[in-house]
């Protein structure tokens, strides 16, 4: 178990292969049995460059719908975006997303109580390597505004969650999608964001 201890997980699929996805829900699966409990997963549908429309022709079409991806992404409560390793599309985001979230676990378990942090070699370690810090104006597309409303609702329904256990499921949904909107915004070339 490779994983273990990690407070991240990027799982990466090919958007041109949909093997490649069922693949994917099989590491997911895998993750939730053995994986730490607070990890924060991350979907990257990668060689997004592939979706553009010179490469319907020469026969590099997409084969799973960002629908799909955002779907099941939010079914598990996991970021998702589409990238290119080639193109470099969206890497930043991605990794801009995933710390953002593990910042906000991190800070909301320390300014709650030591004990509320599910796993805290995690969230020491992490705290560390990823001092906190929120997209700017300057890297990100989204406004300023639009960046805080989403982190301070971000913020409130994680407090819902460790304040009101019985919520949990419910919010998980929710507060991954406060989240998950600011990449979701992001797009590929080859399909809209919905
Ligand atoms: N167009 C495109 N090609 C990519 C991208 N990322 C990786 N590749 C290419 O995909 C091929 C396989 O890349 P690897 O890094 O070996 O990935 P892999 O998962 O081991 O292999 P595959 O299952 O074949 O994708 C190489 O030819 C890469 O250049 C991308 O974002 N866009």
């Amino acid at each position: 178990m490779y994983y273990r201890g990690s407070a991240a997980a990027v799982i990466v699929y090919d958007i041109t292969k949909q093997d490649s996805f069922h693949t994917l829900k099989k590491w997911v699966k895998e993750l939730k049995e053995h994986g730490p409990e607070n990890i924060v997963m991350a979907i990257a549908g990668n060689k997004c460059d592939l979706s553009d429309i010179r490469h319907i022709v020469s026969h590099c079409i997409r084969e799973v719908p960002l629908k799909d991806a955002k779907e099941y992404a939010e079914s598990i409560g996991a970021i998702v975006v589409e990238t290119s390793a080639k193109n470099a599309i969206n890497i930043e985001e991605l990794f801009q997303g995933i710390t953002l979230c593990i910042s906000v676990y991190i800070q909301l378990s320390f300014q709650l109580s030591p004990s509320t942090c599910l796993d805290r070699s995690i969230c020491q370690s992490v705290y560390y390597l990823y001092p906190p810090t929120f997209p700017s104006a300057s890297s990100n597309p989204i406004s300023v505004s639009s960046d805080a409303f989403l982190l301070l609702l971000f913020q409130f329904l994680l407090i819902l969650r460790v304040l009101l256990p019985q919520l949990k499921i419910e919010l998980e949904t929710a507060d991954t999608y406060a989240l998950g909107a600011m990449l979701r915004r992001q797009t590929c070339p080859g399909e809209k964001m919905q």
